[in-house]
């Protein structure tokens, strides 16, 4: 190649990806380029070529929260290594399949098995599959975890309604936004498109959350609510770190969530959150019980029932919202 050539490509990469395409860049400023609206739209149509029902509510399991998905029927389930450009789920306790049907009488579309920035993902490719469920005609996301509890009060076992979150990675730079802001994402709502500076502070929907505590209320279930924090991972965390969360108010710690819900807020979806609490944080030097992960899948295995008992009744409620 010619030096001529080589530099026009040069500049071409430099006009198409920033100032660093040609050298490498640092890793927080390539988050969204990859899953451009064209190609959420070619993964949207390979979808909607073998499942033509539109989802209403797109569901998002937690680490060991899966099972969900066996309460679907008239099920269809395309597993992420079929669908082009989609990436696996590599953590235990997360499936590779996007799951459709019907739950409860409507028509939903279930991620079993999510994407954790700690597995090599960007916060956006980890996302992204939100904008792909919305396309397909989902209005409402329901995110799942399993999470620590830092709230003293907390026990292992109970559900938290996610209140709120601090989403740490974009505190620091790494929000699944960063990037070109494609405005076709989403659904136009009156002159305003999807905006590039999208307010979150309402992301968790106040009639959905309190829909969730009359639900939990019929079923005597115990219902935290609480701020859910998510850090990068993958390390659990330290005691210091934990007593810090502490300070800051911090109910529940994870590794997930808070970049979905970003893009979920940014295509004008109305979102539930809910944390089961698998471990205890530890926050004392003197204990000897760390956060393990097989512990994490065990307790979220255990609990699955009361969390899927909550969200069927949720989902039914939200067909007679549509009405
Ligand atoms: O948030 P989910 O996917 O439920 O998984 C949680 O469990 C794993 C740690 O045990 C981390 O991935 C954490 O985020
Ligand atoms: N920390 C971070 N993520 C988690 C935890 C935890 O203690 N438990 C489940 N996911």
């Amino acid at each position: 190649m010619s030096n001529n050539t080589q530099s026009k490509k040069e500049s071409s990469l430099i006009a198409e990806n920033g100032p660093w395409a040609a050298v490498g860049e640092h890793p927080n400023a390539i988050t969204n380029r990859f899953y451009t609206y064209e190609r959420v739209q070619e993964i949207v149509a390979f979808i909607q070529n073998i499942v033509p029902a539109k989802p209403e509510v797109a569901i998002i399991c937690g680490s060991g929260l899966g099972g969900l998905a066996e309460l679907v029927v008239d099920k269809v389930v395309i597993p992420y290594a079929d669908i082009p450009n989609f990436p696996r789920s590599t953590v235990a306790g997360h499936r590779s399949n996007l799951v459709f049907g019907i739950l409860n009488g409507i028509s939903i579309v279930c991620m079993q098995g999510r994407f954790h920035p700690y597995e090599g993902y960007t916060t956006a490719a980890c996302a992204f599959p939100v904008r792909v469920m919305q396309m397909l005609g989902a209005h409402t996301l329901i995110v799942t975890c399993a999470a620590g509890g830092v709230n003293k009060s907390y026990r292992v076992g109970d559900i938290m309604l996610i209140k709120d979150h601090i989403n740490f990675p974009s505190m620091a730079g790494n929000n699944p936004l960063i990037g070109h802001n494609d405005e076709r994402f989403g659904k136009k709502i009156s002159f305003c498109l999807r905006p590039r500076f999208p307010p979150v502070g309402h992301a968790y929907d106040r009639q959905y959350a309190s829909q969730m505590k009359q639900i939990a209320a019929k079923h005597n279930i115990e219902l935290r609510e609480g701020v859910y924090c998510a850090l990068g991972g993958p390390c659990y965390e330290t005691i210091a770190e934990i007593n810090l969360l502490r300070v800051l108010g911090i109910d529940a710690v994870g590794m997930s969530i808070v970049h979905e819900v970003t893009l979920g807020a940014h295509c004008g979806l109305r979102m539930l959150g809910l944390a089961l609490i698998t471990n205890k944080c530890l926050s004392e030097y003197d204990s000897t019980i760390e956060a393990v992960h097989e512990d994490v899948i065990r307790i979220s295995e255990l609990k699955a029932n009361e969390l899927q008992q909550l969200i069927l009744d949720f989902v039914g409620g939200v067909k007679t919202n549509k009405t």
